[in-house]
């Protein structure tokens, strides 16, 4: 840089101009990856980041050809996006509409609601239907629905409370519904009969199809969690992200998904996030930031192994 270039005023301001744009493209970015915590969804943005970030460079390069094509990419993926991600848009843009910004921070916090001794219900008849080897499959949904789409058949909707009676009873083998998966959605057994997507891989020889469908669910979507119960062992397993957790006493079982619930209540009824907790999270995720936008390849050929 020549000295008389770097006392120059116009040449200052542009610097400047150029940076606070940079910094306010990266803030918008991240605050983005904050707020979303479906995983698959992430892949999707920080791949749509990393083409954003390569239509910016080859257009400061000035590689004409190579700028056309990747805007031209970046504007189709746009226009997918929004198609793919229609129902989370929506709900984006009611919550800004509404003023209810720092409720968008609070939703990737949502954890299995904890109402009316739900999960004391789903332990009780995993820990009967494990005693008697009744072969069982349990999806919870953590925070927002799952789109059906990911199920390879919905079932049968039922939108009933959750009992332990009700529980055991549909996984009887003689019941019509005894196949295929209960899902659990705010505290209610939403369907029963749904049958799950595979997992490519094989935890162990002895584990069946029952095994690898919660593994199949939970590693195509983040928000749920599976508990298996053996009809040949009686052993229970718990299903997260991919990894199945087993064998479980329906104590460990019990514990585990505390720790996924909302410590307590309804979450509709659960205060915003405060800004002090707002400014924790945001701390924590700071030095993540850049490895969660650059690594998204490596991660996503980690977890699939
Ligand atoms: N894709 C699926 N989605 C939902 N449920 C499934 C799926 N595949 C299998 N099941 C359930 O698992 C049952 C078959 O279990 P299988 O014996 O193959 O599995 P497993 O993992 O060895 O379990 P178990 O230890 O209970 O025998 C089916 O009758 C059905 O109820």
């Amino acid at each position: 840089m020549s000295s008389g270039q770097s006392q120059d005023p116009a040449w200052l301001e542009s610097w400047l101009v150029n940076s606070i744009d940079i910094g306010l493209v990266f803030a918008v970015a991240y605050i983005v990856l904050v707020i979303i915590g479906e995983r698959r969804t992430l892949w999707m943005v920080r791949g749509f980041i990393v083409l954003m970030l390569a239509t910016a460079i080859s257009n400061w390069a000035n590689l004409r050809l190579l700028y056309i094509a990747l805007n031209s990419l970046v504007t189709g993926s746009a226009v997918a996006m929004a198609v793919i991600l229609q129902s989370e848009f929506r709900q984006f843009l009611e919550k800004l509409g509404r003023g209810e910004v720092l409720q968008l921070f609070a939703a990737s916090r949502k954890g299995i609601p904890e109402t009316d001794g739900v999960i004391d219900q789903i332990v009780e008849a995993v820990k009967e239907l494990s005693q008697n080897r009744t072969g069982a499959l349990i999806i919870i949904e953590i925070g927002s629905p799952i789109d059906e789409r990911d199920f390879s058949v919905p079932g049968v909707r039922l939108n009933a409370e959750v009992s332990r009676e009700l529980l055991q009873t549909i996984f009887q083998p003689k019941t019509l519904l005894h196949d295929g998966a209960v899902l659990i959605r705010a505290s209610r057994v939403a369907a029963a009969g749904v049958i799950l997507p595979l997992s490519e891989r094989i935890a162990s020889r002895q584990l069946g199809t029952r095994h690898r469908a919660a593994m199949g669910i939970t590693e195509k979507v983040a928000k749920c969690v599976c508990i298996v119960v053996s009809e040949e062992t009686g052993s229970i397993s718990l299903a997260d992200k991919g990894v199945l957790n087993r064998p479980l006493t329906s104590s460990k079982l019990k514990e585990l998904l505390e720790a996924r619930s909302f410590v307590a209540g309804d979450d509709r009824t659960k205060p915003p996030i405060s800004i002090d907790t707002l400014k924790r999270r945001i701390g924590l995720k700071r030095w993540s930031f850049i490895s969660q936008v650059f690594r998204f390849r490596s991660s996503a050929s980690r977890e699939k192994k």
